[in-house]
């Protein structure tokens, strides 16, 4: 169903996850593959883990807990747990970022982002701002953009279409709606949060940037999960960002 605004929108804010890519490309093959490279990047670590200057690994690890740090078993311990529950841990997703980075630039991981959403940033770019907003960290999403795997299978760099990238460490968890005010702030629409659009398949998220004044629609996508009769009723949502009249 279309869903169009009372309000004109110009700025459109893009989560990632379930958003513009499948959730399965996190959790199936972003969240395994650091989990495959993590072993060796944490045996290459002096314990306990203090320094903050002989390398990149060593200087996000010097600032887990202490208690993580205190030995090899200890760290990959606690960084496995991390990623197995989905803690939206700004270390964490700081490492995750640097262990991605070598994958996309191997050619080992591409990014799936869908195809309704490559049209819909390309299309979109030339008349509004696009910006981001995930837990992941802006160096995980500069990465995931600008390895997006297109409809024939060639890699294509979206970056050139976005304006700006927020995440947990610039603005905040993504539930809040102080998170959202701080973005407004930030672009400018503090004092028209209506002419801005946030788009997620995370409902509280989605609630969040609603209370914060911007408009805010759902994204449902296959591997979502799934939508309560309630929300049906009180949210907008979209299958498709062909749906989107902005
Ligand atoms: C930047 S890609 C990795 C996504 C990620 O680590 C994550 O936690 C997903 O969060 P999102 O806010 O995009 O749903
Ligand atoms: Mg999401």
């Amino acid at each position: 169903m279309p869903v169009s605004f009372a309000t004109p929108i110009e700025v459109v804010i893009l989560d990632i996850e379930g958003t513009v890519c499948p959730i399965s490309f996190v959790k199936t093959t972003l969240f395994p593959y650091f989990l495959e490279k993590l072993p060796l990047e944490l045996s290459a670590l002096t314990y306990p883990v203090k320094s903050k200057t002989n390398s990149q690994v060593e200087e996000i690890c010097s600032q887990f807990p202490e208690d993580a740090r205190q030995s090899y078993d200890n760290l990959l311990e606690y960084v496995t747990s991390l990623v197995n529950n989905d803690i939206k841990d700004p270390v964490l997703k700081s490492f995750q970022g640097l262990i991605w980075k070598l994958g996309y630039e191997n050619g080992e991981l591409m990014a799936p982002v869908y195809d309704d959403a490559i049209e819909f940033i390309s299309g979109l770019c030339k008349s509004k701002k696009i910006y981001i907003y995930s837990s992941g960290s802006i160096k995980a999403q500069i990465l995931l953009f600008g390895h997006v795997k297109d409809a024939s299978g060639s890699s294509v760099d979206l970056n050139r279409y976005l304006s700006g990238y927020y995440d947990i460490t610039t603005s905040g968890f993504k539930h809040d709606s102080s998170s959202y005010v701080s973005i407004l702030k930030d672009i400018g629409y503090e004092k028209k949060p209506s002419g801005v659009l946030f788009l997620s398949d995370n409902i509280k998220e989605v609630d969040a940037a609603i209370k914060a004044g911007m408009n805010s629609v759902v994204v449902h996508k296959p591997g979502n999960a799934p939508l309560t009769k309630e929300d049906k009723q009180s949210l907008s949502i979209i299958e498709t960002f062909k749906d989107l009249k902005v």
